[in-house]
């Protein structure tokens, strides 16, 4: 058996601390998640039982992998979920895998996050496991906060550490527009950026301030999704009061909040919003249509050599016919 899927990055729209957990290792956090069009794809080939997972990559960030988690695949969280699989449902997994690397690695895209939901829900199916949702994120927060976001085929508000998941809908609108993604490959994991944002010493107050337009528009999200309706994620950008708070907040990733700053003085045509997403490093520039993000494009590409920077759409969720259509066998694993 020979199977393709497509593994799907995300952007934070929006990004709010709550302080510490009660454990201390984690922040509580609220945001707003969609995805975009940019994927890794995993390609899988069973092998006869007993004979384990092999994993190969490639793809333009193949070697960022092992840059960040080492040479130890077993760090690779495609593995890590395989083997938490493997031995809750005890299972012997076979399967020789092709990993490539499309999505920036460490940069708030949720690479790893996706992956390893892409393997819960191909192994739920494959292997007729019937896991419950509660099941599937039992696993995904073994390995990652990110990861429950990733088994929902919407966007979502997620609270909690992130893994408390509230899908929401939009309208498709915001398809038509255009989102230029820039990666200047600064990175900083995501522990110590969280940890620079709990030496800024807020107060409670300080957080409730800064959070304050975030937690309505969250509110509003949660209360239409509970009366089954369809909001507007194009208005929702343009009133332009969503804020990523881990990192307006925070001093580090300094290089790519001014790269994105000149970047939108210099194209402001048509744009729309701009922000880095997750704990970085990546950001990105949401424009009115393809020929004001490809302006945006060559603008960046010369005032910043080398950088990664490809023109992308959002997919407020991967349900709709012309999205399974891209997502390949993926419909089967959803
Ligand atoms: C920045 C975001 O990407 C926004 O979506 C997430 O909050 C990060 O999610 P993630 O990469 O899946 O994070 P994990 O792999 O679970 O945690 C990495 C590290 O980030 C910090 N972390 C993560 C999530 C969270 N709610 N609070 C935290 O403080 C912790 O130091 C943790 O050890
Ligand atoms: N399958 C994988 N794909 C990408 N990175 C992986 C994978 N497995 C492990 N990693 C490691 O996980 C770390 C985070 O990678 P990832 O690309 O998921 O970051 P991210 O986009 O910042 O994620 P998040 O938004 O969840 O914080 C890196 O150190 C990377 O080396």
């Amino acid at each position: 058996m020979f199977l393709n899927i497509n593994s799907y990055a995300k952007l934070n729209l929006f990004l709010s601390i709550y302080g510490l957990t009660e454990d201390k290792t984690r922040h509580n956090i609220s945001s707003l998640m969609t995805y975009v069009d940019i994927c890794d794809k995993i390609s899988i080939t069973t092998k006869r039982y007993g004979d384990g997972v092999s994993i190969n990559f490639g793809g333009i960030f193949a070697h960022k992998i092992s840059q960040y988690t080492g040479n130890s695949v077993e760090n690779n969280t495609i593995i890590k979920t395989l083997k938490l699989i493997s031995d809750e449902y005890d299972l012997s997994i076979d399967l020789d895998i092709y990993l490539e690397k499309n999505i920036p690695v460490a940069s708030g895209m949720g690479g790893g996050s996706s992956n390893a939901a892409a393997m819960i829900k191909f192994c739920d199916k494959f292997y007729g496991l019937e896991m419950t949702q509660d099941e599937k994120i039992n696993i995904a927060r073994e390995i990652g906060a990110d990861v429950s976001f990733f088994l929902q085929n919407s966007s979502a508000v997620c609270s909690g550490i992130g893994d408390v998941v509230n899908p929401i809908y939009f309208d498709d609108a915001i398809c038509k527009k255009s989102v230029l993604v820039i990666d200047l490959m600064e990175k900083v994991s995501t522990a110590k950026i969280y940890s620079s944002y709990d030496q800024l010493n807020l107060s409670q107050q300080d957080e409730e301030i800064m959070n304050k337009n975030n937690n309505l528009i969250a509110l509003s999200l949660v209360n239409l999704s509970k009366l089954n309706k369809i909001a507007d994620m194009e208005q929702l950008i343009r009133l332009n009061k969503m804020t990523n708070n881990l990192i307006q907040s925070d001093k580090i990733l300094y290089k790519t909040k001014n790269a994105i700053a000149k970047i939108a003085e210099n194209s402001s045509d048509g744009l729309i919003k701009f922000d880095i997403t997750g704990a970085g490093s990546a950001a990105y520039l949401i424009y009115e249509n393809p020929l004001f993000a490809r302006r945006a494009l060559t603008n960046a590409q010369t005032m910043f050599p080398g950088i990664f920077a490809k023109i992308t759409t959002i997919m407020p969720d991967l349900h709709d016919s012309a999205n399974l259509q891209k997502c390949g066998v993926y419909q089967n694993c959803a």
